[in-house]
């Protein structure tokens, strides 16, 4: 059995990770993080989690994560890149859900996530483990990079037509859409049912921090610039991203290849389900589930192609793709613990 801890066991993702990792046949949880309610039993702060875990959260300690073949980060940013050193050299393995180690540039990283980056070696030794995109250099890895939640949805969409340069890449749209626990679970007054529910609006329209980290797997995929506007909206529901994506074929014929060719990139990937054209994918359809599924779509003669994706924040956007990726590093069964359907309704 493969020893898994978490640290930052509270957290939304957290406590998404305990739930895929419960039935997980090759992983035991050994040890789970809070500083807030150390010493108070999972089960009794996680209901859902009764019968299937005998562990307490405790206080982050090196010495007791050093006991771990790897380590989840469920952190807030700014916590993995000052505690993974030190477990890194004592050869844990770690998958970061934060955006430390997300972003090549720190001088990018530090202007989006305002502070200093602590520690340039990892950050250059860093995967990001976009499996779909990286699944070889994933097997390999010491420390992946669990991508943002947007940034799947975006990058997944857009990928087939990037790789295969069908697109004008001067000024791609990504029109995205979140629900609320996205913010995660801290109190904070905007993400109050009073403030949030019967109503829908967009942020960040001027600069979200997921810009460079969308911009920069873009450009990897179109191996040249890339120009995009991203503008996430938050919407009265508690699970799910749905990400609009418009792009201009650069010739309007390659339109009667699409389908076949996105069916054709995502066919052996477990994780991606490609719909007959012209479907729209729902948020609910991947609630709890580890899926990106899209559908590709025309307005009349229009040379605009449209992609529409949806992903669970939480599972495909967060600690589903990181189960996902310690299945790819261990050798194990990519699927393995990740085999549920979405809830519906
Ligand atoms: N929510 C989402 O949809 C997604 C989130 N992410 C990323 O995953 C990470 C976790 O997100 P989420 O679960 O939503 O966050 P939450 O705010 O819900 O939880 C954060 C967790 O980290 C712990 N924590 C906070 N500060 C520290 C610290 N200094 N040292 C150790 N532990 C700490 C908290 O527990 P305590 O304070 O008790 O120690 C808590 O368990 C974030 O970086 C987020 O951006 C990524 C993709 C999607
Ligand atoms: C609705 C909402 O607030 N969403 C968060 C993004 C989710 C997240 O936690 O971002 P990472 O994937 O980078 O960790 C936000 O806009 O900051």
């Amino acid at each position: 059995m493969i020893k898994a801890g978490i640290v930052g066991g509270t957290g939304y993702t957290g406590v998404e990770l305990l739930r895929i990792l419960a039935t997980h046949p090759d992983v035991e949880v050994s040890c789970i993080t809070s500083r807030s309610e150390a010493g108070m039993a999972v089960a009794d702060m996680y209901t859902n989690l009764r019968g299937y875990y005998d562990l307490s959260f405790t206080e982050p300690d090196v010495e007791v994560l050093a006991g771990c073949d790897l380590v989840f980060f469920a952190t807030p940013h700014g916590v993995a890149m000052r505690m993974a050193p030190e477990l890194l050299a004592r050869g844990v393995r770690i998958v970061d859900l934060s955006a430390d180690f997300r972003i090549r540039d720190l001088d990018v990283w530090a202007r989006w996530y305002g502070m200093p980056h602590e520690t340039a070696e990892w950050a250059a030794k860093a995967v990001y483990g976009l499996p779909e995109v990286a699944r070889e250099a994933i097997r390999q890895a010491e420390l992946v990079a669990n991508p943002g939640c947007y940034p799947t949805a975006v990058q997944l969409g857009f990928l087939p037509l990037l790789e295969n340069r069908l697109v004008r890449t001067g000024h791609l749209v990504a029109d995205a859409k979140s629900g609320a626990s996205g913010a995660g679970r801290q109190g904070k007054v905007g993400m109050l049912h009073g403030e949030v529910g019967e109503s829908f609006k967009a942020y960040g329209a001027s600069g979200h921090r997921h810009l460079p980290e969308i911009r920069q797997g873009l450009e990897q995929m179109a191996a040249g610039r890339v120009g995009v506007s991203f503008v996430p909206h938050l919407v009265p529901m508690i699970r799910g991203i749905e990400a609009t994506l418009y792009a201009e074929l650069n010739d309007p014929a390659d339109f009667d290849r699409l389908q076949a060719l996105y069916e054709e990139r995502y066919r052996d990937e477990p994780f991606v389900d490609v719909m007959p054209f012209g479907s729209h994918p729902e948020t609910r359809s991947v609630r709890g589930e580890n899926s990106c599924r899209m559908a590709l779509h025309r307005q009349e003669d229009s040379p605009v192609v449209i992609v529409t994706s949806v992903i669970d924040n939480l599972v495909k956007g967060a600690a589903g793709q990181a189960v996902q990726n310690m299945n790819i590093m261990f050798g194990l069964d990519e699927r393995a613990g990740l085999r549920v359907p979405a809830l519906l309704p």
